[in-house]
This record gives structure tokens, C-alpha cells and sequence, in this order.
């Protein structure tokens, strides 16, 4: 019998499916719903930075996406034999002692606090700043060591603690917290022990600081010189973790009736798309994979023998296992890719929402299809004319830190800026300054993992940007001056987990064997174009006056503050 497996990747917007054959990869059906109640932006206060999301919105699409790829792919329902799943991260969220999130119990509801905090949340700043400051003074384990030593505001302890601070109903009603590649595995599985169910190793060992080394999470001692709930928590929560080539229990009876699935399928342990991703590109020794979307994630493997003891200063974490089992897996990223491209989009289009959507020039229908026309087209008409400004001519520099900076060495509290705007700047002067920016970003990710002792040979893109901007992967190879590649697949982290969900099922030995087997292949290279490479060394020297400029600024703002208190 010809086996299939589904991989589930639950992005920033949207939640896809893929249907895919093991014996070579290839996507027999694929299903995408957006999340409705993000889409209209409840729950969410960008101002304050608040982002988060109903599990509603990833229930209803989990029983779309994986009963539309069932049916439209046609193959017999056992010949479905595992599931994994892929989240963003760290995007934790408090769930009852049954499991079920507290957003969907009664009281809970309309409530921010007992939801998903996405990963882009970052409420948790000064919570943030706490683990830090303790981790280096509280004479024991310094537990950010193996997170780049630096404990970030996207991560699991640092939202816990102020959603503890701040909401005191969820702080007593939450029995535990689940990030939430493993509340979905959780939903789906037929495992519901909470204290036995098998976490994420790759969610616990980048974000919530877990580490063989010292036996699991950091100990109750130092959570509890954060917050005595910390430290009970931690009770509630896991000492082992799991990869996900191994099986978290099979489909049980509620889900196998609601997709059209038996319950011989098997559930594998859950993780973060931009591992899954990498898995899904193939990634191999020496080779970083970006995965460029609304924000980025850098990964790269490397052997212990290779890492040994030392710790990579600055990135969000060195985690045994996280992407392959066996090897150890390292994550960087940009807290805002696409993302800046999508703010400043949203900037030009004030006048369109604001002046146009209330004129009384033209009928409601014909207001609503310009509208749709400008927002459709923004992008690809700033692209083009960005194109055609020569390097010669003045463009502004700009920061790519509009969401803070989440590697090298997080800080989210840093801003993005722009300078060197004149009377000659035009719309397509400032995107192209703002794509310049990101590239500069990612070439301060590759330069620290060199400068680290990580050889970089290959870079492949995967993702959103890497597959529909041609210009700004020309501009990346131009900054990195290094070929990139750019894999085929739309969907490179649902075939990841895809392709972790074969060697769950024990189609494959192991994830490299499973991964050269089912992985994307490539489309589009870039080459670095030799007569523009020394210009934008020259911007990038400016990009990093202006960077050191703005971040001393904000750190001498802080001083004023503390010594004012
Ligand atoms: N042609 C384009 N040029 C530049 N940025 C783009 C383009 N198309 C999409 N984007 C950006 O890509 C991001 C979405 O990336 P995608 O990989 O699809 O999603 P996600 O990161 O949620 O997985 C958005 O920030 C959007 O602004
Ligand atoms: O940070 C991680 C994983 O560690 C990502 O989940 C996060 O950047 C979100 O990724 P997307 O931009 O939605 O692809």
C-alpha cells in the first residue's frame, strides 16, 4: 500500500496543509485558511505591541485544511498514516488540567490574556529584561547560555511572567502552558496525560531554556527568584522533551471522526516551522537556510563533535535535536522581514483607507475594487521603479528594527529609523531603502555565525519573499556576496513536517534519508553581481553608523531614566 502523510504548518496569518506521497515528496493536495478573527485584528493592539490569537481561529482551520486535503487528494484514509505539526514560535498558551486552552472555557473567552501570545507579541520587555539581569547575577547556571545569552521578549518564560503580572484570573486558572506546535499535537492525540505528553524538544530547547545539561527547565529556585508562580508552574509543565521523528500518540476518536481519518494515523511530536522548513530545504551541514517571510528565522546544523562546548553568542539558541535528531540545530532571525515591506505598505496606504474609502466621488463598489487594486499592486509597482534607481543616485538608510532585533543579540526595544531623506526622496527611494535594510540585517546574522566559527558554504531561501521578490534576493546576494538558492516549494515547512511525520510512521530511518528523499527541490539562484557588491559594502558601513547611532541613543534614554529613579 502506498503511504501518505500530512504536514500542518501553522504560519503567522494562516494555517496550510500538504498532502504528500513519501516515496518522492510530491504534494498531492494542499489547503490554506486564514485565521478570521485575526484577520479583523481582534484581540491585538499593535501600538502596545499586543498580538494575539483566538485558538479558535487554528481549530476551525486545522479541521478545514486537513479535511479539504483528505478529500481533494482522494486516497484511501488509512494510507494516511501520520500527521506532524508545525507552529510559529515561541507562541505559548495557557490551558486548564484537561488541556483545553483557557480561552475556550467559560470567562475566558474575549479574554487576550488566556490566548495564544504570538511570537511577535512583545508585552514582555521588562520581564524579558529580568531574566537576564537575574541569569547573570543570581550566582548559579547562567540558563540563557545556550540561547545566544540573551533571554528575549518573544519567548515562553518572559510572557508567562507577564501574563502572571498582569491577569490574575489567568495566573490562577491556567494549570498549565503548552507553546503551540504542542497544544495542537495535544488536541489531535490520543496521549492526554499532560504531565506524560511529549513536548516539543525543539520549541522547549530554543525558547524556554531547556537543556539536557541541567536536567530539563531551569530550577525552581531561579524561576522562583522571578515569581513563586514560576516556580509552581514548573511542576506543571515537563523534564524530558522529544524530536520529532518520534510519535506523540495516535489521531484520536473525536479528530479521526472530524477529518475523515482512522485512528491508525499517527501523530508525531510537534514543532516550529522554521525548523521544519529547513528540514523540508534539505538542510545539510555548513548550509544556512533563511526562511523569509513577515519575519526571518536563519537555520543551520552542525555536529556536537564540531560545536562541542562552546556557546554561539548572540542567537536565539543552540538546541540538540531541534532540527535533525543527532545533530544540533541553531536559530537566528530578523524580528521583521517582509514585515517592514508590509508597514511601510500600510503607511501609503493611509490616504486610500482614510480619504478614498469615505469620498462620495465614487460608488461603495467601485471604492472597494480600487482600493483592492491599490493594496494588490503597492508592492510590485514600488518593486519595479525601486529596480531602476542606480546605485549612484542618493537613497535614504534606513534600520530594519521596526519590530526590534531578535539576532545578532536581542534587543527588543530597539526602533527602526531613517536618515538621509532629502526634497528628492520618492516613495520607491524609501522602499528601496527599507529593502536595503533587511539585506543588512541578514549579512549582521551571517557575519556573527563566521565570526563565531560556524562556516557558512550554501545559503538557500525559502518562504514568502525568497519565492515572489526577485529583487530582494538579488539585493541579499549582492550584501552577502554569496550565491542564493531558492527552493521550488511554496510550502517548504508543511513538507517538513511532513517529512517528519514519514520517519514518525517509520517510513524512513531517519530525518536526513526521509529529507534528501522528500525535500523541495531548487528553482531561481542569484549571484552576487561583482560591480555592485563594493557599493553595497560601502551603504552597509552607513546602515551600521546609523545602527550604532540609534542604539546608543536608546541605551543613553535608558540611563536617563534609571538614574532619574
Ligand atoms: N513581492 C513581495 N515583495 C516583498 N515582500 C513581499 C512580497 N510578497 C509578500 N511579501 C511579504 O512577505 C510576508 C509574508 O510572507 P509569507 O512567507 O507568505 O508568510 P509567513 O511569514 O506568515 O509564513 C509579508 O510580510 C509580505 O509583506
Ligand atoms: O521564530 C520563529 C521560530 O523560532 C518563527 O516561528 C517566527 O519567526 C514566525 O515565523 P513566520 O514569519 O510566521 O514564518
Amino acid at each position: 500500500m502506498k503511504k501518505y502523510v500530512i504536514g500542518l504548518d501553522y504560519g503567522t496569518d494562516s494555517v496550510r496543509a500538504v498532502l504528500i506521497d513519501t516515496e518522492n515528496g510530491a504534494e498531492l493536495a494542499t489547503s490554506v485558511s486564514y485565521y478570521q478573527r485575526w484577520k479583523e485584528g481582534k484581540f491585538c493592539q499593535p501600538e502596545q505591541n499586543q498580538f494575539r490569537q483566538h485558538p479558535l481561529d487554528h481549530i476551525e482551520g486545522l479541521e478545514k485544511t486537513i479535511s479539504d486535503v483528505v478529500k481533494e487528494s482522494g486516497v484511501a484514509p488509512e494510507s494516511i498514516v501520520s500527521i506532524c505539526i508545525d507552529t510559529t514560535g515561541s507562541s505559548p498558551l495557557p490551558v486548564n488540567k484537561e488541556g483545553i486552552a483557557l480561552a475556550l472555557t467559560p470567562g475566558f473567552e474575549q479574554n487576550p490574556n488566556a490566548m495564544m501570545i504570538l511570537w511577535k507579541d512583545h508585552t514582555s520587555i521588562h520581564e524579558a529584561e529580568e531574566i537576564n539581569h537575574l541569569a547573570r547575577n543570581w550566582g548559579g547556571e547562567d540558563y540563557t547560555k545556550f540561547e545566544g545569552g540573551i533571554y528575549s521578549s518573544e519567548w515562553f518564560w518572559a510572557k508567562i511572567l507577564h501574563i502572571n503580572r498582569v491577569d490574575e484570573n489567568v495566573k490562577n486558572e491556567a494549570y498549565s502552558w503548552m507553546e503551540h506546535c504542542d497544544y495542537i499535537t495535544f488536541l489531535l492525540s490520543d496521549h492526554q496525560d499532560l504531565a506524560t505528553f511529549k513536548r516539543s524538544r525543539c520549541a522547549a530547547g530554543h525558547k524556554a531554556m531547556w537543556h539536557e545539561s541541567w536536567n530539563g527547565l531551569p530550577s525552581k529556585d531561579f524561576l522562583g527568584q522571578l515569581d513563586a508562580s514560576l516556580a509552581e508552574l514548573r511542576d506543571r509543565l515537563y523534564d524530558k522533551t522529544y524530536t520529532s521523528d518520534e510519535v506523540a500518540g495516535n489521531l484520536n476518536q473525536e479528530w479521526a471522526a472530524k477529518l475523515g481519518l482512522t485512528t491508525n494515523t499517527v501523530i508525531a511530536v510537534g514543532t516550529f516551522d522554521a525548523h521544519s522548513g529547513a528540514v523540508g530545504a534539505k538542510v545539510e551541514e555548513n548550509t544556512l537556510i533563511r526562511i523569509m517571510g513577515t519575519s526571518t528565522c536563519d537555520i543551520m546544523v552542525a555536529p556536537n563533535e564540531i560545536i562541542g562546548d562552546k556557546t554561539v553568542k548572540g542567537i536565539c539558541g543552540q538546541v540538540n535535536g531541534s532540527v535533525i535528531p543527532g545533530l544540533i540545530g541553531l536559530e537566528a532571525g530578523q524580528s521583521a522581514f517582509g514585515d517592514l515591506l508590509a508597514w511601510y505598505k500600510d503607511i501609503l496606504l493611509w490616504p486610500t483607507q482614510n480619504i478614498l474609502m469615505n469620498s462620495n466621488i465614487i460608488d461603495d463598489n467601485q471604492k472597494q475594487l480600487l482600493k483592492e487594486e491599490i493594496e494588490n499592486n503597492l508592492i510590485r509597482n514600488l518593486t519595479l521603479e525601486a529596480e531602476k534607481i542606480p546605485l549612484s543616485e542618493a537613497v535614504p538608510i534606513a534600520l530594519d528594527w521596526v519590530n526590534g532585533r531578535r539576532t545578532p543579540d536581542a534587543n527588543q526595544e530597539l526602533k527602526a529609523a531613517i536618515s538621509n531623506l532629502s526634497l528628492g526622496t520618492k516613495a520607491p527611494h524609501i522602499f528601496k531603502a527599507l529593502v536595503n535594510a533587511i539585506c543588512f540585517g541578514s549579512k549582521k546574522i551571517v557575519d556573527r555565525f563566521e565570526e563565531e566559527g560556524v562556516k557558512i558554504e550554501k545559503v538557500i531561501g525559502i518562504g514568502g519573499v525568497a519565492r515572489k521578490s526577485p529583487f530582494i534576493m538579488q539585493t541579499l546576494a549582492n550584501v552577502l556576496n554569496m550565491p542564493i538558492v531558492v527552493a521550488a516549494s511554496d510550502q517548504a515547512p508543511a513538507l517538513g513536517a511532513a517529512i517528519y511525520a514519514a520517519v514518525a510512521a517509520g517510513v524512513y530511518h531517519n530525518v536526513q534519508e526521509a529529507s534528501q528523499k522528500m525535500g523541495s527541490d531548487f528553482e531561481a539562484e542569484y549571484f552576487p553581481q561583482t560591480e555592485h557588491v563594493e557599493k553595497y559594502a560601502e551603504l552597509m558601513s552607513q546602515y551600521q553608523i546609523l545602527a550604532d547611532f540609534t542604539e546608543n541613543n536608546i541605551k543613553s534614554k535608558k540611563k536617563l531614566i534609571v538614574d532619574s529613579l
